[in-house]
């Protein structure tokens, strides 16, 4: 049914976003990739994305469902994934979390249906 998506509330969007967050146990998505200590990223990846940022973006109310935070975890991800190549320990973390984190949100997005 073309059920009207109410916002859902912050309190999943940020359970969600802790949920995927501790995924991360190394911490390589904690913080902005810091464009002085990595000069050429920039070439390779046009919009950063981490963990620290999309919790500002949370709480500055910009995501208005799940989906919109899902974005930004894939757009991480994929970031990931071009700048790293594949035999490095950030790329294989990156689809590590990836898998895991799509469940998560899967999970999310029903809880936000039967919420809603
Ligand atoms: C998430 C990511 O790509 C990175 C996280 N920390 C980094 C340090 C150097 C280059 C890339 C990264």
């Amino acid at each position: 049914t073309l059920e009207l998506q109410l916002t859902p509330s912050l309190v999943l969007l940020r359970s969600t976003l802790e949920r995927l967050q501790e995924k991360d146990s190394d911490c390589i998505f904690i913080s902005p990739v810091n464009l002085s200590e990595v000069p050429d990223y920039l070439e390779f990846v046009s919009e950063p994305m981490d963990f620290s940022t999309m919790r500002e973006k949370l709480e500055a109310h910009k995501y208005c469902s799940v989906a919109d935070l899902e974005a930004d975890f894939n757009l991480m991800v994929s970031n990931c994934l071009r700048y790293n190549s594949s035999d490095t320990v950030f790329h294989k973390a990156a689809m590590q979390l990836k898998e895991v984190g799509g469940a998560i949100l899967r999970h999310a997005q029903s809880q936000a249906l039967s919420a809603g």
